[in-house]
């Protein structure tokens, strides 16, 4: 397609649908605005973007298409901006953000404009922050949700659609406080959980001072979220308060109950616990992406030996391979560890694959 396409807020998810664009439509020009201009510089740099606009009044006014990517209350900031901006007639403007219901009520200034306004959440991140976290694969596979009103024009929706085809995400349209009710369930739960671990392992570590050094494996692939950006976070907590706190009264009559069958020793029932749980995640479709984001994990047995790590990541940097994440999984001295290795995509955890099994004779596999 070609157009004039303007990203507001030019961090993991702007840079990358930004990246997305320009891979999709070539002749597309894509204009960058963040309110930290340096970040504005840096997508320039990194060919994030084409040109970077000085302010949001002075890019919208060419605009065909607006992605404002900003944290959801710069969302809501940026949205009363918009109402007062010079905008093009035909101008479709979404945005990114976790949270839906709040900014669809804000955008509906525009909307009874007749401004074309579609919510957009791609389901789809880390917990870095950044330009120079960007990735034009970020969102493949990853369900992309649109918010759009009742009235919006099906045209509208599909020209939309198009602009965001290079994100090879799987869109769904939903009513804004459903999207919320899910998102508020799978995502945004799961982050004050994953805080609260930490503070309690934190406090705990003023009396225990090995704590923070034995803290791995489990505790860090449960709290990983917990190192996400905290201002994005708070916007998201806030504008989603009244679902989170439905399920923060449903969470404490759930810790209630696992204490009293602790208080009961009452074996079976804990061991049900874990075993409803385990069947319930298990059945989870592994292989695609959801807000939970899914990784493409590959097992490598591997001999504990100095410099087995580097001997594998070598053999990947050889054939360009990128992984996203590595890690020991119970190594002990002079028994096997258990290399795990996360891809982005499944292509990439496939040559993986073939350039270990040729170089090395480590037993791999997709599970463990
Ligand atoms: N991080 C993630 O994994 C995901 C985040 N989201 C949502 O996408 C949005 C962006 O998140 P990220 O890219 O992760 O954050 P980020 O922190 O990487 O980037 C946000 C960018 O917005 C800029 N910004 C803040 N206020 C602004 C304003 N008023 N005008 C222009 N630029 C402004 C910041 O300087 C920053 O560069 C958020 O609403 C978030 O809820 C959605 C899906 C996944
Ligand atoms: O890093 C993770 O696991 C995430 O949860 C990423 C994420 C953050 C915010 C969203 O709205 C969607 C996905």
């Amino acid at each position: 397609m070609k157009g004039n396409v303007l990203v507001i807020g030019l961090g993991l998810i702007g840079g990358s649908l930004a990246l997305s664009v320009k891979k999709a439509h070539p002749e597309a020009k894509v204009t960058g605005f963040d309110i930290k201009h340096r970040q504005a510089e840096l997508a320039k740099l990194l060919g994030v973007i084409d040109e970077i606009s000085e302010t949001i009044e002075e890019g919208v006014v060419e605009a065909d298409l607006i992605i404002i990517s900003a944290p959801v209350r710069e969302t809501a900031r940026i949205l009363k901006e918009l109402e007062s901006c010079s905008l093009k007639e035909s101008v479709i403007i979404t945005d990114t953000g976790s949270t839906k219901n709040e900014i669809a009520r804000l955008a509906a200034p525009l909307t009874n404009k007749g401004i074309c306004f579609i919510g957009g959440h791609p389901m789809a991140g880390s917990h870095k922050s950044g330009i120079t976290a960007a990735k034009e694969r970020l969102f493949e596979n990853a369900f992309y949700i649109l918010t759009p009103g009742k009235a919006e024009k099906a045209q509208n929706i599909a020209v939309l659609k198009d602009w965001l085809l290079g994100t090879n995400a799987r869109f769904l349209e939903l009513p804004p406080d459903e999207h919320d009710y899910l998102a508020g369930v799978i995502s945004h739960f799961p982050h004050i959980i994953a805080a609260s671990i930490v503070h309690q392992t934190e406090k705990l570590s003023g009396k225990y001072e090995l704590l923070p050094r034995l803290a791995a494996g489990g505790f860090r692939d449960i709290t990983r979220i917990a190192s996400s950006s905290p201002e994005m976070w708070r916007d998201i907590l806030l504008h989603n308060k009244n679902v989170l706190l439905d399920l923060l009264t449903m969470w404490q009559k759930e810790m209630d109950y696992v204490k009293e069958l602790l208080e009961h020793t009452d074996e079976e029932a804990v061991a049900t616990y874990f075993f409803k749980a385990k069947t319930f995640r298990d059945g989870l479709p592994a292989n695609k992406k959801g807000a939970i984001p899914a990784f493409y994990d590959l097992f490598v047995d591997i001999p504990d030996y100095p410099g087995v790590i580097s001997e594998i990541t070598g053999y990947l940097a050889n054939e360009n391979i990128s992984i996203t994440n590595i890690r020991i999984i119970e190594s002990r001295e002079e028994i096997y560890g258990v290399l795990a290795i996360s891809f982005q995509t499944s292509g990439d955890r496939d040559r993986a694959e073939k350039c270990i099994r040729s170089c090395t004779p480590y037993p791999m596999s997709y599970e463990i």
